[in-house]
């Protein structure tokens, strides 16, 4: 897995490495690369630092002699390099390079310069219109909010719950010629797989939120629940299950189980905890579930809705520690 820095998020959406063994399929990938259009280059990349030089070189992708493909892309991977994963069942090393720390259902511009002086790399606005953590996608406050925390260098994720793909494409860009709200759709309804490709044509990476029970789990529960998103190439987030209100609830999940079915997980795929997090036990949950990305909702709210600066503060220090 290839993981940059975080100070160019402009730059790098996100890194995957795939793996493979046999060379005959060399030549079909470098076919659906060029026929995508991507630019392809086959100098070799056996490190991190080799990764990080190629920041500013042009290649989205990139080939390495040792079989290993390196997508540096602005958006989701190309659609042809997406079949070939599925054609060939390439294991995904790497996935999404999401982030570390997200706190969600911000609001305000003071929010976000709250999270982003206490070191979190994300923020989630809530276009749930249900939701007490609502901002209105058309309005002019969350479109300054929006630059603020691009300007900011956090990445910004939209939070939808079974919102079509329509409604979802004018929500990310409420006018026309404006550049988009958001960098990661994070899908927390009840979309089925097939809604979720549709949603992709919108052209952004997608995030999963896998809703789960809080008692303890045995890992084919988590495995059933989790692979169809995964071996389609999204990243997942894991909440507890807050029926009808989707997500936001506060509940915890049951984070040995969570921490069986990731040490199961040959391919270490991408995964965040959510899920009732706040400042006192987010260090206990990270190293009970060996979680490396957080996120948080109502864990950091004095009154529900409203971010507490400390709570912000407290929580990122310890999930960062
Ligand atoms: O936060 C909400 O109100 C919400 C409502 C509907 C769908 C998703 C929602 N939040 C998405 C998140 O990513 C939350 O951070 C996640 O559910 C964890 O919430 P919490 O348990 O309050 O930390």
């Amino acid at each position: 897995m290839v993981d940059f820095p975080h100070t160019t998020p402009s730059v790098y959406r996100f890194a995957i490495t795939l793996k493979f063994t046999d060379y005959s399929v060399y030549g079909y990938l470098i076919q659906a690369v060029s026929e995508d259009q991507s630019r392809l280059s086959r100098k070799g990349s056996e490190s991190k630092q080799v990764a990080a030089s190629l920041r500013d070189a042009k290649f989205p992708i990139l080939v390495s002699p040792r079989c290993e493909i390196l997508y540096f892309g602005e958006t989701r991977l190309p659609v042809l390099v997406r079949k070939f994963i599925h054609t060939f069942s390439i294991p995904i090393e790497g996935s999404l390079t999401v982030f570390r720390v997200k706190i969600c259902g911000i609001k305000l511009k003071s929010d976000v310069d709250c999270v982003r002086a206490a070191g979190g790399d994300a923020v989630g606005l809530n276009f749930f219109s249900k939701s007490v953590r609502y901002v209105d996608p058309e309005s002019v406050s969350t479109m300054e909010l929006s630059i603020h925390a691009q300007n900011s260098g956090l990445k910004r994720v939209g939070v939808f719950a079974n919102a079509s793909a329509e409604a979802i494409e004018k929500a990310i860009r409420p006018t026309s010629g404006h550049p988009n709200l958001i960098d990661i759709i994070q899908l927390h309804g009840d979309e089925t797989l097939a809604e979720a490709r549709q949603v992709e044509s919108i052209g952004l990476p997608i995030l999963r939120a896998i809703k789960l029970p809080t008692s303890p789990m045995d890992i084919g529960k988590i495995e059933r629940s989790v692979r169809p998103w995964i071996d389609a190439g999204y990243a997942v987030l894991l909440d507890a299950d807050g029926g009808a209100m989707h997500g936001g609830s506060g509940k915890t999940l049951d984070w040995a189980s969570i921490r069986t079915w990731a040490e199961s997980d040959q391919q270490r795929s991408t995964w965040i905890l959510a899920g009732g997090l706040h400042p006192e036990n987010v260090s206990e949950a990270i190293r009970l579930s060996g979680a490396a990305r957080v996120d948080v909702a109502s864990g950091v709210e004095e009154i529900r809705g409203q971010k507490s600066y400390a709570k912000i503060q407290a929580f990122c220090q310890a999930a960062l520690k």
